[in-house]
């Protein structure tokens, strides 16, 4: 939770963690987009997450899944399932989770890390947007960005992003939050999210030590992108 609401301050948005379901019908109206993320998922919190992705969508905001580990338990796989019938705007996960969530299989795995390459779960990704209507994300070395029929490659960030934990939550934080801003746009909003952050890590990496450092300087470095040092460093391409 802190690198991923450090991550949304750094951008200008303004990031609230809400756990308590006594709160989700006032507090979810207010919000431009949600996101859901079922890192710690417990008991507890499931009528909150279905109950805040109902009032999002109600409300007309778009709101994100973070699937985190979804193929390590049925517990996982089954609430993910759940919360896909209640239509997110956008799905990002890395390679394992994507395989996971499109497969709706529960096996041996490295719990919230990937074991799969990004391209491992392509097809998996075109299908389950195709399924969902949502837009998905797979990240990785190269994040992939599909609606079903079109894919997007993001060729920004460096490999010691992996070695921080949270990074994935963060950059689906910051997919929720460029949603948000651009409710019209939610597939080139979320390669661009998948940019800005990669480019962030780009930047880090010239001043990081190692992970806790490059934590630190990724941050400072989303602070201080601009027009031009996006325009510079921004790699995409059609897949
Ligand atoms: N090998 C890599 N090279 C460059 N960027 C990477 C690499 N692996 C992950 N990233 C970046 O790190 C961030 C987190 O992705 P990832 O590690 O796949 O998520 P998760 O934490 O959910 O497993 C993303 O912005 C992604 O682009
Ligand atoms: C280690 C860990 N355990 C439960 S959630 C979590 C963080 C996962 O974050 P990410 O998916 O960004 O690696
Ligand atoms: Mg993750």
């Amino acid at each position: 939770m802190d690198i991923m609401a450090n991550t949304l301050l750094a951008v200008g948005a303004s990031p609230a963690m809400v756990h308590a379901l006594e709160e989700i019908s006032d507090f979810t109206p207010q919000a431009q987009g949600l996101c859901i993320n079922i890192g710690t998922l417990s008991s507890q919190w499931i009528s909150s997450m279905k109950a805040a992705a109902v009032k999002a969508v109600e409300a007309q905001k778009p709101w994100v899944l973070d699937p985190v580990a979804v193929g390590v338990s049925k517990f996982r796989l089954e609430m993910c399932i759940e919360l896909l019938r209640l239509k997110p705007t956008v799905i990002r996960g890395n390679a394992s989770e994507i395989l996971a969530l499109a497969g709706a299989s529960v096996g041996p795995s490295k719990g919230a890390d990937s074991s799969h390459i990004s391209t491992d779960a392509l097809d998996a990704a075109k299908d389950l947007a195709c399924r969902t209507q949502a837009i998905v994300a797979v990240s990785g070395a190269v994040d992939l960005v599909t609606d079903g029929k079109r894919v997007l490659g993001v060729s920004n960030g460096v490999p010691l992003m992996q070695k921080i934990t949270a990074t994935g939550c963060a950059v689906t934080a910051l997919i929720a939050t460029l949603v948000a801003a651009h409710p019209a746009f939610p597939f080139e909003a979320t390669a661009f999210a998948l940019a800005l952050f990669g480019m962030a890590g780009e930047i880090g990496m010239e001043k990081a030590n190692g992970p806790a450092s490059l934590r630190v300087h990724l941050i400072d470095a989303l602070y201080g992108l601009n027009e031009d040092s996006v325009a510079s460093r921004i790699r995409l391409s059609w897949i």
